[in-house]
């Protein structure tokens, strides 16, 4: 079992480069299918997610070229069939839904084992199934998997309402409907980053989606799609995570390959609590700050502060002066870093789904355990901020979604180490 160990309470400086979005590319991956020919994608992250999505894509038949080492992936998918794909690999992350979209557009039938992913409480797909069946799919509810087949001749655009901001729905529909008959309409549709990101991957490969950033997305289907080179956008959760690091205990730190717009109002935050930044084309350069004040968080869809970011900055939040709290309205029950975090010191507590802080906190290093990807972002933050020891056991979850973790922070002074307990 691998751990990680930090000798905390150092100050760091120097640069860390953000790789490709986890977020983006687990959804990249299975739209490929839908080309029927070779995509490459670049800037893809090494990451535990990316490592099984390939290895789902292999077992239906996918030719893969990687070179993780330049963030490749050469996927050559005219050989894959639409075979069942049982729970297992499946199960090991949420982005396996997606199959579901890419194979029902390109062949009319999909059977998938139910996705996994962190657990952060009820994680619905009734608005997915919505979506396909409004599309022309009936579905078929099996023990561990769940059986989808166009009903007719192919699928039918169609308008979808969706009932609430869903990323993976807005995407899953996307997947489909690209390959649908006539006209889909996604109304009140998620407007993520990563769903632009999706959507220009999918015109590339000759699909016409229409609005993707807006609340409202226009998909005209096409029959065919081709081959298509794409590059990922930058992750705005890794570089949000090294953000808060960097605020909290950094000495000069430059957060570079980031697309300052995607992280608004993340920054707008620490600019409240009064972190010094200095923005600039690509790069995000972090100052010594200090005297930093309490701030609330309510996490909301996109534009707003983002769920998954949440986590990562309350080690940050527990080094500021004041009271406050967290409230996320995506995922409720996503509070698994706090008892952690409590173990190391900390003054914080859950009350009614809302997370109650009082700061400044001295952290101590303690064992502790991460619950989810980025309880355990949030973990590493608080052992490098903390006297003393951290040891992070369950580290396969942060592995899920940083690329190179260990290696980015050593680089600028973190005392961190991966080892085999
Ligand atoms: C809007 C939002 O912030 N989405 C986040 C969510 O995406 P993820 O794709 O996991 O979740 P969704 O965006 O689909 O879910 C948003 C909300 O809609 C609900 N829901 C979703 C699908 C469905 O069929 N029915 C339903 O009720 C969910 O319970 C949740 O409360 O978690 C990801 C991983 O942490 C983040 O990267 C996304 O930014
Ligand atoms: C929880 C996350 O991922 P997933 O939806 O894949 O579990 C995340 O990216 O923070």
């Amino acid at each position: 079992m691998k751990k990680i160990v930090i000798n905390g309470g150092k100050r760091i400086s120097g640069t860390i480069s953000i790789s490709g979005a986890k977020n983006s590319v687990v959804a990249l991956i299975p739209a490929t299918i839908l080309a029927n020919d070779i995509v490459t994608l670049e800037g893809v992250p090494d990451i535990s997610d990316v490592a099984s999505l390939v290895e789902i894509m292999e077992i239906m038949g996918a030719k893969i070229e990687r070179n993780f080492e330049e963030g490749r992936l050469v996927i050559d998918t005219r050989s894959v069939v639409s075979r069942p794909l049982p729970y297992g690999k499946i199960n090991s992350l949420r982005a396996s839904y997606y199959f579901n979209g890419a194979l029902l557009g390109r062949f009319g039938q999909a059977t998938v084992g139910l996705p996994g992913g962190c657990d952060l409480g009820p994680r619905p797909t009734d608005l997915h199934d919505k979506a396909f069946k409004a599309l022309g799919a009936r579905k078929i509810q099996e023990e561990e998997a769940e059986h989808l087949e166009v009903i007719g001749d192919s699928l039918i655009g169609t308008t979808i309402y969706m009932d609430v901001v869903s990323v993976g729905a807005t995407i899953n529909t996307m997947l489909a409907a690209s390959r649908a008959k006539g006209v889909t309409i996604i109304e009140n549709a998620a407007r993520e980053p990563e769903i632009i990101d999706v959507a220009t991957l999918l015109n590339n490969m000759g699909a016409q989606v229409r609005g993707a950033g807006t609340d409202i997305i226009r998909i005209t289907g096409t029959e065919e799609m081709h081959g298509a080179r794409h590059t990922v956008i930058p992750d705005r959760i890794e570089a949000g995570t090294y953000l808060a690091l960097a605020a909290a205990i950094g000495d000069g730190v430059v957060i570079e390959n980031v697309i300052y717009e995607h992280l608004e109002s993340f920054i707008a935050k620490l600019e409240e609590m009064g972190v010094r930044l200095t923005i600039r084309q690509d790069s995000i350069e972090v100052h010594k700050s200090e005297n930093l004040k309490a701030v609330n968080i309510t996490s909301v869809p996109y534009p707003g502060f983002a769920t998954d970011l949440q986590q990562p900055i309350t080690p940050l939040l527990l080094q500021t002066k004041g009271r406050g709290w967290i409230v996320d309205t995506i995922y409720e029950k996503r509070v698994n870093h706090v008892p952690e975090l409590a173990r190391m010191g900390a003054d914080i507590s859950v009350l009614d789904d809302r997370i109650l802080y009082e700061a400044p906190n001295e952290l101590t290093g303690a064992c502790v355990k991460a619950t989810d990807l980025r309880a355990g972002a949030a973990l590493v933050t608080a052992g490098a901020i903390a006297k003393g020891t951290t040891q992070i056991s369950n580290i396969e979850f942060i592995l899920r979604g940083y690329d190179h973790i260990i290696e980015k922070l050593t680089a600028v002074g973190v005392d961190i180490q991966l080892i085999e307990a």
